[in-house]
């Protein structure tokens, strides 16, 4: 794609318009937020599948953290009952003349269950790390695996921005809840009931008295419940459109400096990151609010359970130790129940976000390879297009019929105008796409019988871009064949003329190529580009010819690089010089996805059709 392809459209008033970003974060919603019921259970059920997938390797640590838990709990719980025991049954025999044993029993076993504690907390909240970093190993393992996996048409759809998103806020989300929430929740959970249990077991009037905040506290929960995961959500969307933006907008920067763009670009990016501060504000005063209450409402309640409790224990209706134990447990009672509420919010987004990656994962490749692939180790190299119809789109047809038989060993530069369908060929042919009927064949074989490994060894698509990955020269050639050796790569890049600019270079082969190749010029990205593919070998190559002019040396360069690798194999090119068209053996003219013009270039030029003006117009421009 060139730079004009990419830069934006011109300039739009309401920032979500723009670059259909607000479909992007439409489409960045769950299905379970947007879809029917169906669709909804449907997610949630592959979502929580997922889930199991990700812990059964763990369940032997997910017992014992269990475990733990429980033991936590119940040192937490061991610890005012204690107290009540060490004024009840200590302090009063001692005051009446009694022994010290009650009391330095209880102490004993206070420093017990500190020591229970201390190293049941240990154990879990170490426990709990481990599994929850490796279970989100394994998630980051599978999302790169599956993006790497699935089609070039789903990459086509899907944004950049939205693939960094997932990898990035949504394992965030999940490790929020995984590394601390889960664990928190239960114990949070677990200590509100069992608190509640005992209070009522010790002396029921005091515990009715302490459990009558119990409603208010409900009510200022649900409100903050409700309210907080409307903002949170919106929070979610937000940042994941400051995201998607920035990487589109880092992504395209050539084309963004090009325009001038900066400073709308800017602009948009002000008022999302706006958006998302405006939304996380409002989130913590909602925050701010509810922590405040339920501060004030444990405050209040401890006090009322002091006055209550004080006039049953003046009127002996109930014993100190007994009262001061509802002191301790209340301080326990109130923290938790406030952030059973909060992590309502955690446990959403990453519910949502785990929705979101295990849809993602569901995703098959459009091109799903055979469950029983024809064998072709050797291919030859023999084309054949069989009545292939294909559109990207139902409503437009790009190739609405083409029959096409391409002997191996042949050169063919296919021209026409733009938008005629070259490129789909090509990635037909690479099968970057299937064909909507008919077939492509490789030597008899339907490409959709044949393995990845084999087709991908028979078929290599040199695109455009030139795609140069960071790290050396040397290792960007060899990119086609990982195991070559030094002299295979020097003898690659000698043969397509490409040694001379590289030795020259200050680290020759070792030379970093700096981000997508911002180091060498665009004739020598092509250079190298050829080298790789005359590395990686294949029968069957396809080239879609940049469209920048190179200088006149440059030129002749490529052009003798060009005739190297297209020596004994077949070869697709899609031309847009016609010094190039001329060392093909076969030319098509395709137009509107149908051939136009099939012929030697030397017949067609001789002749009246399109080729042939084609040719006269450009022997013109070169006078
Ligand atoms: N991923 C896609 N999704 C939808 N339509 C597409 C897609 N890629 C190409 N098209 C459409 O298919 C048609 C053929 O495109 P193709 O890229 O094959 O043309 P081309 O002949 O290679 O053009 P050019 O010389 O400009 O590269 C065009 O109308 C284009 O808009």
């Amino acid at each position: 794609m060139s730079v004009i392809e990419q830069a934006p459209p011109p300039a739009e008033s309401d920032h979500r318009s723009w670059r259909g970003k607000s479909n992007d974060a439409e489409a960045d919603r769950t299905t379970a937020e947007a879809g029917d019921e169906q669709s909804i259970k449907d997610l949630r059920g592959r979502s929580r599948n997922l889930l199991a997938a990700l812990l059964r390797p763990y369940k032997k640590k997910i017992y014992w953290i269990i475990a733990l838990l429980l033991v936590m709990n119940a040192a937490n719980l061991a610890g005012p009952w204690l107290v009540q025991l060490g004024i009840d049954e200590g302090i009063g025999p001692i005051t009446e003349g009694g022994d010290y044993s009650v009391i330095i029993a209880v102490g004993i076993a206070f420093a017990a269950v500190t020591l229970i504690e201390y190293g049941a907390t240990r154990g879990d909240i170490a426990l709990t790390g481990q599994v929850s970093q490796a279970m989100l190993f394994d998630l980051r393992q599978r999302v790169f695996a599956h993006f790497n996996r699935l089609s070039v048409s789903f990459h086509e759809r899907f944004t950049s921005g939205r693939v960094v998103a997932r990898m990035t806020s949504d394992m965030d989300a999940i490790r929020e809840l995984s590394d601390n929430g889960v664990h928190d929740l239960v114990l949070s959970g677990l200590s509100v009931v069992s608190i509640a249990g005992i209070m009522l077991w010790m002396d029921v009037e005091l515990a009715l008295v302490a459990l009558l905040s119990f409603p208010v506290m409900a009510i200022l929960g649900n409100w903050f419940r409700k309210y907080s995961s409307v903002v949170y959500r919106r929070t979610r969307e937000t940042i994941a459109l400051v995201i998607v933006y920035f990487v589109e907008s880092m992504s395209g920067v050539r084309a963004v400096q090009t325009y001038r763009r900066e400073p709308r670009n800017q602009a948009i990016f002000d008022a999302l990151n706006t958006d998302n501060q405006t939304t996380n504000v409002a989130g913590h005063r909602a925050a701010a609010l509810f922590a405040a209450s339920t501060k004030g409402i444990g405050n209040a309640t401890i006090a009322l359970v002091l006055l209550y409790g004080g006039y049953l224990v003046m009127n002996d209706e109930t014993q100190l130790g007994v009262l001061a134990a509802f002191l301790l447990y209340l301080r326990r009672f109130f923290e938790p129940l406030q952030e059973l509420t909060m992590f309502y919010n955690t446990l959403q987004s990453a519910t949502a976000a785990l929705e979101k990656l295990a849809g993602v994962l569901d995703e098959e490749p459009e091109v799903a390879e055979p469950a029983k692939p024809t064998p072709l180790p050797n291919a030859n190299g023999e084309l054949v297009f069989d009545e292939v119809t294909f559109s990207y789109r139902d409503d437009k047809i790009v190739l609405p019929r083409l029959d096409l038989r391409i002997p191996a060993g042949q050169t063919v530069a296919i021209v026409g105008a733009t938008g005629a369908g070259k490129t789909t060929i090509a990635k037909l042919v690479s099968r970057f796409y299937d064909p909507v009927n008919g077939a492509v064949r490789l030597d008899g074989v339907d490409l959709r019988d044949l393995s990845e490994t084999d087709l991908r060894r028979a078929v290599t698509m040199v695109t455009q871009e030139n795609y140069m990955f960071d790290g050396t020269i040397g290792e960007n050639i060899a990119f086609g064949k990982p195991t070559a050796t030094q002299e295979e790569i020097e003898e690659a890049a000698k043969a397509i003329g490409a040694h001379t600019f590289i030795s020259a270079l200050p680290d020759g082969y070792d030379t970093d190529v700096r981000k997508r190749g911002g180091r060498l010029s665009a004739g020598q990205r092509q250079l190298v580009a050829f080298a790789r593919a005359f590395l990686a070998d294949p029968r069957v190559l396809i080239l879609d010819e940049a469209t920048s002019s190179l200088d006149i040396p440059s030129e002749r360069l490529v052009q003798r690089a060009l005739r190297t690798i297209l020596a004994d194999r077949t070869a697709i090119i899609i031309a847009h010089r016609l010094s190039t068209v001329e060392i093909a053996d076969r030319v098509l003219v395709l137009d509107g996805g149908t051939v136009a013009e099939d012929g030697p270039p030397e017949v067609l030029v001789s002749g009246s059709g399109q080729y042939a003006r084609l040719h006269e117009q450009w022997a013109d421009s070169l006078v």
